[in-house]
């Protein structure tokens, strides 16, 4: 296998010169150049991207024709006479390798995983199927249990990596699941969600090649160092096609990484703030009353005080708002005909006559005096999301005035005053789905643009054929969400050279073919509204736990989140075996999660083994803890090691650990979090610092839980106050 992949990177890299070399002139030639360049490329990558395990397993089956050996590995491959010699693990035919088990062997006889260093196989796991021989009791369910718990017991790198060789059953039916509808993957700390929702976007990515290919995959993940944590397992998988993003820069040109106080955030994550929005919107678009506390417009020009009555304004403005388009497209009729109106204005006041059909060519020479133009942008401004949000957020007043209209009370809408300092740095998170709304109800006058696509109709006829294909093969077909035309026009490619993934980051309204939200139970109602505005198709993986939900407008309940969006199109798959954390620090885990969602059940480990999670007073306060930190690190090794406490405590914390980094360095031996920032990492050894502190925080149970279930090997609380009841297993 391995010759033949080298043959095939010797074969790409003469056809990739030969593509650079290629020196035709014209356009065509050049684009097909292009073309080519870039498709050999992404081949040389991911013919690079499987040195490493090419090949890590095996199944042996009975055919009636005789039996068959399979082997499965990172890519396909076929030898020269085009005989499979090595088959693709997303394939149907590797499907038996990861759904056999004892009680349903799927036709396997027998079951090999592969280890491969440097291309020599260092070791291999059986499990035969022999399915006379097994009772109930040895019916195991796990896959490859050697392979699976030598991977699992290696120490963290502080990057994830792939578990091709390992997915188990449960695992492998999600990775699998249809492309179409929403598929929510609900499952407590550890179980793989994760990984699984990454491999799952490899595995559509091959198998939907065609759809998915041009408008990419989604990932959303909770924070930057969470995407850097996962950042490699992608392109590990020979998939390059996936953009990954936090909420927080979900919208081009903004990167928010700070959060509202709880308080805030739950009112800007609550689907209310639409209105707020659209009143703050229509606040903007004003009569002179409103603007200048004048009944008429009067407008110094050159030709002197022009003056426009109240009535043919307040008549303006209402058809304006009426015309029912965005703010800033209907602000071209609005300033269209006050411009008319002061062109009269100005015929009256020097005593002329002004033909109707020179009026428009007079109020574009109005257009051009200040004064004019300074009064016609306080009726009804240029807008730009941003703008809109900065103003009303610095202006109490009318934050009171807007927020009344939108059902607030004063005290709400006084919570979301900010003083305006101008920077970039001034988004929060909880603002992003906010500039998004705004930028909906504004629009963009792009009349221009609209005028040479419709001479490209030729060109757009084809962009619709293939969005109807993408609304048919989803099974979505025009339910009013979206038609194809809607969906090919958001869909216009932006230019040759660039990869999916960077044409999708940086255009707002550009839609992806799939998208995988992880840790989504933190998301607001609000934030969900931006991600569905990205896949009108509702083509989604929902990964989360609502246990281990710590935000102010999180979820309550997937199917109260979701349903309204893709009626009828939830599907719920639960993973329920923990591949992280050892049975004896899922106890203690346990014994909190029963505080924090009484419904939901306790997870079974897979590693019953590792040492006994323990309490540790700290009479002295924070002082003892360095010392703590370092028995840990001698303890484990070649390892990490994160210290995790509440938001409170964070600076004392790190102040006594000034060796530790923060969540952007994860790969240092030792780290400093919050247990925010902690959601969705392991390490291999957990101190967790004053559990109380963390329980006196809204939802703290649940953050005291995420923060227990990060490790993979050991377990100290560190307390510098009495031990919270919810934890007295560990006093005994
Ligand atoms: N089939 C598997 N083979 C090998 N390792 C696995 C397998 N499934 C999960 N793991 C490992 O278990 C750990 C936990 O996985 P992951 O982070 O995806 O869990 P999670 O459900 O997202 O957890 P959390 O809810 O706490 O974020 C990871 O190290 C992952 O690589």
């Amino acid at each position: 296998m391995y010759e033949r992949l080298d043959e095939l990177r010797a074969r790409t890299e003469l056809r990739l010169s030969d593509a650079q070399l290629q020196d035709r002139s014209g356009f065509a030639a050049l684009v097909e150049r292009e073309t080519r360049t870039f498709e050999h490329a992404r081949e040389r990558a991911r013919l690079g991207a499987v040195e490493e395990g090419l090949c890590f397993g095996r199944i042996d089956l009975v055919h009636d024709d005789g039996p068959e050996a399979r082997y499965i590995g990172r890519i396909g491959l076929r030898d020269a006479d085009y005989e499979t010699i090595l088959v693709d693990w997303r394939a149907p035919a590797a499907r038996p390798f990861y759904a056999a088990t004892p009680g349903d062997p799927n036709g396997v006889t027998r079951r090999r995983h592969l280890r491969v260093r440097r291309r020599r196989v260092t070791g291999l796991d059986d499990e035969v199927f022999d399915l006379d021989g097994l009772g109930d009791a040895d019916r195991r369910q796990l896959v490859g249990e050697a392979a699976l718990l030598a991977a699992l017991g290696g120490g963290r790198t502080g990057r994830m990596g792939d578990i091709v060789a390992t997915i188990q059953t449960e695992q492998d039916r999600v990775i699998r699941a249809r492309l179409d509808g929403v598929l929510v993957v609900q499952g407590g700390p550890g179980t793989g969600k994760t990984v699984a929702a990454l491999h799952r976007a490899a595995y559509l990515l091959y198998t939907h090649r065609d759809v998915l290919e041009r408008r990419g995959v989604l990932v959303v993940g909770p924070n930057p160092a969470f995407l850097r944590y996962i950042g490699d397992v992608l392109p590990s998988l020979g998939e390059t096609d996936a953009v990954l993003r936090t909420v927080g820069d979900l919208f081009p040109g903004v990167s928010a990484t700070r959060h509202d106080p709880y308080r805030v955030a739950a009112l800007k994550g609550d689907t209310r703030v639409t209105a707020l929005v659209r009143a703050a919107v229509r606040d903007r678009q004003r009569t002179p009353r409103e603007a200048f506390g004048s009944d008429d417009l009067l407008v110094e020009a050159d030709a002197g005080v022009l003056t426009v009555p109240g009535e043919a304004c307040e008549r303006i403005v209402r058809t304006a708002r009426g015309l029912r388009l965005g703010h800033n497209v209907a602000r071209k009729y609005a300033v269209n005909a006050l411009l008319a109106e002061l062109a009269r204005a100005e015929a009256a006041l020097l005593g002329r006559a002004l033909p109707e059909e020179d009026v428009r060519y007079v109020g574009e020479r109005l257009w051009a005096e200040d004064p004019v133009r300074d009064a016609l942008d306080a009726l009804w401004p240029l807008l730009s999301p941003r703008r809109l949000l900065r103003e009303l957020f610095a202006d109490a007043e009318a934050l009171a005035r807007v927020g009344g209209q939108a059902g607030y009370s004063p005290a709400e809408a006084a919570l979301l005053h900010r003083p305006a300092d101008g920077g970039a740095a001034d988004w929060t998170v909880e603002d992003v789905p906010l500039l998004d709304e705004a930028a909906e109800l504004l629009g963009r006058d792009d009349s221009g643009r609209r005028a040479r696509e419709r001479r490209a109709a030729a060109e757009r006829a084809e962009e619709e054929r293939y969005a109807q294909g993408v609304l048919e093969f989803t099974g979505l077909f025009e339910d009013g969400m979206m038609s194809a035309a809607d969906l090919a026009e958001r869909h216009r490619d932006r230019g040759p050279g660039l990869t999916t993934a960077e044409r999708a980051g940086g255009d707002r309204e550009w839609t992806y073919g799939h998208v995988i939200v992880d840790e989504a139970q933190e998301l607001s109602p609000m934030a969900w509204r931006t991600v569905m505005r990205r896949v009108p198709t509702r083509s989604l993986t929902v990964v989360g736990d609502l246990a281990q939900t710590g935000s102010a407008a999180g979820a309550a309940s997937w199917t109260g989140v979701l349903e309204p969006y893709a009626p009828g199109k939830v599907h719920v798959e639960r993973l329920r075996v923990n591949y992280r954390t050892p049975a004896p620090i899922m106890a203690v885990a346990a014994d909190v999660l029963r505080a924090a969602a009484p419904d939901e059940e306790p997870l079974e480990s897979v590693r019953e083994d590792g040492a006994p999670p323990r309490a540790v007073p700290l009479p002295a306060g924070l002082a003892g803890l360095a010392g703590l930190v370092a028995a840990e690190r001698a303890e484990i090794g070649e390892g990490k090691v994160a210290v995790i406490t509440a938001d409170a405590r964070i600076g004392a914390v790190r102040a006594a650990l000034p060796g530790a980094a923060g969540a952007r360095d994860l790969e240092h031996d030792v780290v400093a979090l919050t247990a925010t920032e902690s959601k969705g990492l392991e390490f291999d050894a957990v101190v967790v610092v004053d559990p109380d502190a963390l329980l006196a925080a809204p939802r703290g149970a649940n953050d005291l839980y995420v923060a227990l279930t990060r490790a993979t090997r050991r377990l100290a609380v560190a307390h510098t106050g009495p031990l919270p009841p919810v934890l007295s297993r560990l006093a005994s």
